[in-house]
């Protein structure tokens, strides 16, 4: 089970956001362990923590400098305890790492050795640092986005409070992996701060951290950071709770009044007035999700946009965005590969130039080699019409974009059976309507498409994304 699910299961089987840290601090140890020797007294104490709030937690965050710094006894007590904590509650390791040259191996060793679910990374080395812990594709990172530490601030704020680093943080990070895949670290007493991170990445899972150092902004933080579902938030038991003798029964008064914001927060999301359009499930497209998210990142747009033909439409769409947001990308590719599990082809053939990325992808996902017809025969070398090897008599699935009048796709596809090659199926992501589809039947051709131009006005206009005039601009075309 992977990092995103387990951490679900919890979250509802204890109906709690807390997670508890495991940190083997000399200093915080109650004085009631304090008889014994260091690593036996702080042994006794973290599995009386866990065996304390097991019930009550969603996962755990041992810090692996507290177990560094008690030398070889200390990282032979983290396995001691990463040994007794239940399986079925995640273990996030807080290493906060952020070498490049040790990122690979050092994933190896927590992910695979220590079986350790997620980690914490510092975001300097930027993604070819975090690459090699998401290779694990049920394991988690959680980037550190900010900290209360005021020694912080100049750095974190920079070069304005408009435009601060940490936001640049969020959003440059959420383009390195899923939100299954990578949650937001975030240290604040600051219900400001962690709205704005809440608006610029609303399907982050985000690691609260110092919140407790501000007491009377609890509620407020939690309904700023917290989910219009009432979660996507991990909240840190805070830590003079853990050397309490009635840590159990402490540890489930915080989860009823955590619990009560969040039922507080979940109501009032029920009453808004955007709810009404998207609450209707069953008439939902079935990419739904991915309809909003291409309109998200400008895919979709909206004005007078003269097409090849000279024609003007009420929109243009942009899908060349694509390849620059990894997350919506592989949801594309999802979205093409189940129209294309159900076809019969030896080779798949992009369009260029617009859809060479999305064939590249496709290829590399189904094991399917690729070719394409070129836009332009060069003059020189070559000469190919067509780039990749086939054999004639093959049988070719093109991969286009969009249809609008369906005359690029249809081009490419005459030089493909130029070429000896059968062409039965084009793909696209979508259909323009407007009879293209009966088009390509007529030239023998079978048109299949991810969604059609109303599917994704529809679902905009129910979502509150576009308003009455634009989605009527649509219907009157
Ligand atoms: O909104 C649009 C409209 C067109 N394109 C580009 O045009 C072709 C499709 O046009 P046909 O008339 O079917 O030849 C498509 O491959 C895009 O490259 C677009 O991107 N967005």
């Amino acid at each position: 089970m992977n990092f995103f699910d387990k951490l679900h299961n919890n979250i509802s089987q204890n109906q709690s956001l807390l997670f508890v840290g495991l940190d083997p601090n000399p200093e915080m140890m109650p004085a009631f362990y304090q008889s014994e020797d260091v690593i036996t007294g702080l042994w006794n104490w973290l599995q009386f923590i866990i065996s304390e709030t097991s019930d009550f937690v969603c996962a755990y965050k041992p810090t692996l400098g507290f177990y560094e710094a008690l030398g070889v006894p200390g990282l032979e007590l983290l396995h001691k305890i990463l040994a007794v904590v239940p399986k079925y509650i995640p273990i996030i390791l807080d290493a906060k790492h952020s070498d490049l040259n040790t990122s690979t191996i050092f994933a190896r060793t927590v992910f695979t050795e220590w079986q350790i679910d997620a980690i914490t990374l510092s975001p300097y080395t930027g993604q070819d640092h975090v690459a090699p812990f998401l290779v694990y594709p049920d394991k988690a990172v959680f980037i550190l986005c900010c900290t209360s530490n005021l020694g912080a601030k100049t750095l974190q704020h920079y070069p304005s409070n408009e435009s601060p680093l940490y936001l640049q943080v969020v959003k440059e990070s959420k383009n390195w992996g899923t939100p299954e895949q990578l949650g937001l670290e975030v240290g604040t007493t600051n219900p400001d701060i962690l709205g704005f991170i809440r608006a610029t990445a609303p399907e982050r899972i985000i690691m609260v951290r110092s919140i407790w150092e501000e007491e009377n902004n609890f509620s407020q933080i939690l309904k700023v950071g917290l989910n219009s579902n009432g979660d996507g938030l991990l909240i840190p038991v805070p830590q003079d709770m853990l050397a309490s003798p009635k840590l159990s029964e402490e540890i489930q008064s915080l989860r009823s009044q955590i619990n009560h914001v969040r039922n507080e927060v979940i109501s009032d999301g029920s009453t808004c007035s955007v709810w009404l359009p998207d609450v209707c499930l069953l008439n939902q497209h079935p990419q739904h999700d991915l309809i909003l998210q291409l309109y998200d990142i400008g895919c979709i747009m909206f004005g007078n946009f003269v097409q090849a033909s000279g024609a003007v439409f009420p929109y243009y769409i942009d899908l060349r965005k694509i390849i620059s947001n990894p997350q919506i990308f592989n949801q594309v590719l999802s979205a093409y590969e189940e129209i294309l599990i159900n076809l019969r082809f030896d080779r798949l053939a992009g369009i260029p130039y617009g859809s060479l990325p999305t064939a590249t992808g496709l290829a590399l996902r189904l094991h399917c080699p690729m070719i394409f017809p070129r836009k332009e025969v060069k003059a020189h070398g070559t000469r190919k019409l067509i780039e990749g090897n086939f054999c004639p008599g093959e049988t070719v699935v093109v991969i286009d974009d969009i249809l609008i009048s369906g005359k690029s796709v249809m081009e490419g596809a005459e030089k493909l059976k130029s070429a000896g090659l059968n062409v039965n199926d084009i793909v696209v992501l979508i259909d323009h309507e407007q009879g293209v589809q009966d088009r390509l039947i007529e030239n023998g051709y079978q048109g299949h498409a991810v969604f059609t131009i109303s599917e994704i006005t529809n679902t905009l206009y129910l979502s509150g994304r576009i308003n009455e005039e634009q989605f009527l601009a649509f219907s009157e075309r």
